[in-house]
């Protein structure tokens, strides 16, 4: 299924889900797919293990042009080769000092965490109350587990926008070959490549945990300790639309800066674990939202969404995925009901509707057979 495909798929019923497929193969053969050669290519392994595994690409990759399967692949590859995750920390580390060696920041004061410069008053002053209270006087909850609120002022956004410029100059007039921000999105940069990695940490730490901590505690919201930070853009000569999805995250952070855009409404579908990942979806779960720049959404990564056509104009957001590797290891001896996946509560509340109907019936059954 093609990111189009999952979009028009996710539209009609709210099914189709794609996993964020990062850094995971399907784990079966996709017989009908015809392989591309990679003999013409320099790589680090053979061009036929490239064929052969093109088959166990996630759909939404196989009609990707061959140098980002290449990137995915080798990414996979390395992991599973001896000393491979030591040899991708190694490649990765040689790529960032290549970038932050050569890269001359725009806006130097964007580098290190300004509060008072970065956030709107009204943000600042729930952060420091540090309440449920004082979060939610100035968000909205539109959907459970959806919050918006109005996060970054008008400059930083302008700033942050133009740094990401100046990145994609220098990348275009070096021919710099960037990593793109994930395995869906081909337009825009991993902020922590270009050394934003520190303030973007800070974010997290400072600003994110504090509401993480009181509305998602049961994904790790508790125990957030990492992150992927980027811009995505869309429009003319960019990404138009974003397939139906879950991040590979607990928690996400997604603030638009701006510009002028139409359309690019952020479709949600209700959380899901990955054994509910592809169920349909409620009719209760059915929220759309329709980006403010300077204003933030705050969800869980594994609240299915995607993002409708940018129709016209350009869309450029800032995504934070923030993880927990303390969630990530429990969650692998974890294997009854998740109480924050949707179909899982269903689940378990019809387990206990049944076992209380049949418990019923026990003591009716006895009753009857005591008063006969
Ligand atoms: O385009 C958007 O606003 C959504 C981006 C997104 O979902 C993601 O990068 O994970
Ligand atoms: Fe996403």
């Amino acid at each position: 299924m093609s990111t189009d495909d999952a979009t028009e798929k996710a539209r009609e019923n709210g099914n189709g889900v794609e996993l964020p497929s990062t850094q995971r193969l399907i784990p079966f053969e996709n017989k009908e797919h015809n392989p591309e050669s990679y003999e013409d290519m320099q790589l680090d392994y053979s061009p036929l293990l490239f064929s052969s595994l093109e088959r166990y690409l996630p759909p939404n990759m196989l009609n990707l042009p061959r140098d980002r399967k290449v990137h995915f692949l080798s990414d996979i590859l390395t992991r599973y080769s001896p000393q491979g995750e030591h040899t991708r920390v190694q490649k990765h580390r040689k790529y960032r000092q290549q970038i932050l060696s050569n890269y001359e920041p725009r806006h130097k004061e964007l580098y290190t965490m300004n509060a008072a410069n970065f956030f709107v008053p009204s943000f600042l002053k729930a952060i420091s109350e540090n309440s449920e209270e004082s979060f939610r006087s100035i968000m909205v909850e539109p959907t459970p587990g959806v919050y918006t609120f109005e996060m970054f002022q008008p400059k930083f956004c302008e700033m942050l926008m133009a740094e990401v410029e100046s990145m994609e100059r220098w990348v275009h007039d070096q021919r710099f070959h960037i990593i793109c921000p994930n395995t869906m999105n081909k337009y825009g940069v991993v902020l922590d490549d270009f050394g934003l990695e520190t303030m973007l940490n800070k974010l997290m730490d400072g600003y994110i945990c504090p509401m993480s901590r009181v509305f998602f505690p049961e994904v790790g919201g508790l125990t957030l300790d990492s992150h992927h930070g980027f811009v995505v853009e869309y429009g003319v000569n960019r990404d138009i639309e974003l397939g139906f999805h879950v991040d590979d995250s607990e928690v996400t952070l997604n603030v638009c800066l701006g510009e002028q855009f139409y359309g690019g409404d952020l479709f949600f579908r209700g959380v899901r674990c990955d054994k509910h990942v592809n169920t349909e979806t409620q009719s209760e779960e059915v929220f759309d939202y329709a980006h403010i720049p300077g204003r933030a959404v705050l969800h869980r990564g594994r609240h299915r969404h995607g993002a409708r056509a940018t129709i016209s104009g350009h869309r450029v957001n800032l995504v934070i995925w923030c993880r927990s590797s303390v969630f990530r290891e429990l969650k692998k001896h974890q294997n009854d009901f998740s109480s924050w996946c949707g179909d899982c509560r269903r689940e378990k509340k019809e387990r206990q509707h049944l076992s209380v109907a049949a418990t019923k019936l026990e003591l009716l059954k006895r009753d009857g057979i005591s008063a006969s």
